[in-house]
């Protein structure tokens, strides 16, 4: 699987702009994954938008993750879905999900990374690796370091979420994330393709240099 640019939707970020406008100009630019997260919509506008995207990302070749919502994910066809440290466990998740489907988890640490690891996720994403405006609960970024001893323990892909742009995330690459997740550095701008395309450039170059 590839986790270079991983692009989450939100529709505040985005300026008025869909759940399905935004994930259809990121894979436009070439974001590798799509995540539907909004903490807002009924479940059932939250599954009507999650088949909007399935279709979008399977035209591309694009991995489609549903934040939070395991029932939402299975349901629409999506590939995977996305647990935090508060959200359904993972190996309860596992126990639901049919095989080869992608449960990612949220890690703040090394050991919270191995648990994950140990309990069957598929990709960790060190949360916040930077702060971030984005998500309100997301607390002060565990820095470059953190990254690079999770990196260091866990052999499963590495994604860093929070803060990362245009600016950064050559030294995020470097540190050894495999991807990142952003939502302000894509979606938050006017145009969200160029954005992804230069991203992703950007992380190709990164990963040129250091591997
Ligand atoms: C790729 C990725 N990484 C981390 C998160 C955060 O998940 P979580 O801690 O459960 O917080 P919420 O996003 O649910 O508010 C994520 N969504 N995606
Ligand atoms: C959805 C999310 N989760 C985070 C975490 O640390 O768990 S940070 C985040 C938002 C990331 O947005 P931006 O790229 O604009 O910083
Ligand atoms: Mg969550």
């Amino acid at each position: 699987m590839v986790y270079d640019l991983y692009v989450i939707t939100d529709e505040k970020i985005g300026n008025g702009r869909s759940h399905t406008e935004l994930a259809r100009q990121a894979v436009a630019g070439g974001a590798d994954v799509i995540q539907l997260r909004d903490k807002n919509l009924s479940g059932r506008d939250l599954l009507d938008t999650a088949v909007a995207i399935r279709d979008i990302t399977q035209d591309t070749g694009a991995l489609f993750i549903v934040n939070d919502r395991l029932d939402v994910a299975l349901a629409a066809g999506a590939d995977g879905v996305h647990l935090g440290e508060s959200d359904l466990p993972i190996r309860y998740a596992r126990r639901l999900a049919p095989p080869g489907f992608i449960i990612g988890a949220s890690v703040s640490s090394v050991a919270t990374a191995v648990r994950a690891w140990e309990e069957g996720a598929d990709y960790v994403a060190l949360s916040p690796t930077f702060a971030t405006g984005s998500k309100d609960d997301a607390g002060p970024g565990h820095g470059l370091s953190t990254l690079a001893a999770v990196r260091a323990a866990v052999p499963l892909p590495l994604i860093a979420i929070g803060g990362i742009n245009a600016g950064n995330v050559a030294e995020v690459i470097a540190a050894g994330a495999d991807g990142v997740a952003v939502i302000s550095a894509v979606v938050g701008e006017d145009d969200v393709t160029a954005a992804a395309r230069d991203l992703r450039d950007r992380i190709a170059t990164a990963k040129a240099r250091v591997r």
